[in-house]
């Protein structure tokens, strides 16, 4: 079978692109590519930073219902690893709840970023195949990374459960995920871990203000918007999430999959309120965050298209044997650092799982 250049997949499903035509490190350039008709579909990434540039290619050719192969992890061995310490993030949280007392912030989303050496170079495909065994609960995704400057052979890789945007003729669904519990192997204590998340009013307060943005951004686009007024419980095969499913009717179908996603990315999910303060507060306390946290998908001709929020994700380098990953977590005035933390090594299970590394201790 021919190399990938672009896969997202759920259930087995999904679609592929295959070789690349043309390629765009911007938005506008894929806007005008698609509407003159030279772009039948654009497949990429966008990044957090929404001034950095993207990485969108032309597939040469597109395909839906692809199946994905799905293949248990190969066990890898570490030849270096750095993480941010768990005293670090912890200090971070409490530099950012000091920003929410402040006021400058009332939500903001902190990442922790590991760097990983594998032994061995891992293929993409493998990778891709690896994350199709492990997540159930998310949808798969592989993108090349070539058209953005400086990620030439890179790809981002992940097991993303969270659906930024799709859009299917005027019909607009977002499923946003906000507030989180690990996943515990007893059965019971499972139960109990989702049935508290369900009650808790700091996951519930951190849910809102996703949803809330989502509304607001939506609202102008829509001649309605159904937003239920709890979340629910998702799982991954590492998290329990509160999820609300939002659906709208857009008013002009001219708005693309592609303008959806550059107008949602980034939500309070991955960046926090408000967006500009919170955004801001994250690089001076983290630095750039690349392609974690922005948004993966893609968008044809006619409009319609999916875009997830990248996350549960890795940057694979050119060399295939170094990686780099972020897992981060929702900080509101209740946070508690040490639970952060926490939240933070149960995220990089996805990542790690995938690799064929065992868990952060
Ligand atoms: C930012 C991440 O997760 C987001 C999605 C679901 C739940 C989240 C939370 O509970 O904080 C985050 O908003 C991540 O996985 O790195």
């Amino acid at each position: 079978m021919p190399q990938p250049s672009f896969v997202l997949a759920r259930d087995g499903h999904g679609c592929r692109g295959e070789g690349v035509t043309a390629g765009f490190d911007a938005v506008a350039p894929a806007r005008a590519a698609l509407a003159a008709g030279s772009a039948p579909v654009v497949t990429g990434a966008l990044g957090f930073d929404t001034a950095a540039a993207a990485a969108l290619t032309v597939p040469e050719r597109w395909s839906h219902s692809a199946p994905l192969r799905a293949h248990p992890p190969r066990p890898a061995r570490l030849l270096a690893e750095t993480l941010t310490p768990a005293a670090e993030h912890a200090a971070r949280v409490r530099a950012a709840l000091a920003a929410i007392d402040a006021g400058t912030v009332a939500k903001v989303v902190l990442a922790r970023q590991a760097e990983w050496t594998l032994e061995s170079a891992v293929a993409p495909t493998d990778l891709l195949a690896a994350f199709a065994h492990i997540g159930p609960g998310a949808a798969i995704f592989g993108a090349t990374l070539d058209a953005a400057p400086g990620h030439a052979g890179q790809w981002l890789l992940g097991a993303s459960p969270e659906l930024l945007v799709r859009r299917a003729g005027r019909t607009v669904t977002c499923h946003p995920y906000a507030g989180s519990a690990p996943r515990q192997a007893d059965p019971v204590a499972d139960q109990a871990a989702a049935q508290q998340l369900l009650q808790s009013s700091k996951d519930l307060a951190e849910h809102a203000f996703v949803v809330a943005d989502l509304r607001t951004r939506l609202a102008p686009l829509c001649v309605e918007v159904d937003v239920p007024a709890r979340p629910v419980l998702m799982s991954t095969g590492e998290m329990w999430h509160l999820a609300t499913p939002i659906r709208g009717r857009l008013a002009d179908d001219t708005v693309t999959a592609l303008d959806l996603a550059a107008l949602l990315s980034p939500t309070p999910a991955v960046g926090g309120t408000p967006t500009d303060a919170a955004t801001a507060l994250i690089t001076e306390l983290e630095g750039p965050r690349e392609f974690y946290a922005g948004t993966v998908g893609w968008c044809d001709a006619a409009g319609d298209g999916e875009w997830l929020v990248s996350i549960r994700c890795l940057e694979l380098g050119a060399d295939h044997r170094t990686v780099r990953a972020w897992a981060g977590g929702g900080i509101v005035a209740d946070s508690d650092p040490d639970a952060e933390v926490a939240e933070t090594t149960a995220k990089f299970r996805t990542a790690r799982r995938a690799l064929g590394l065992d868990p952060i201790a």
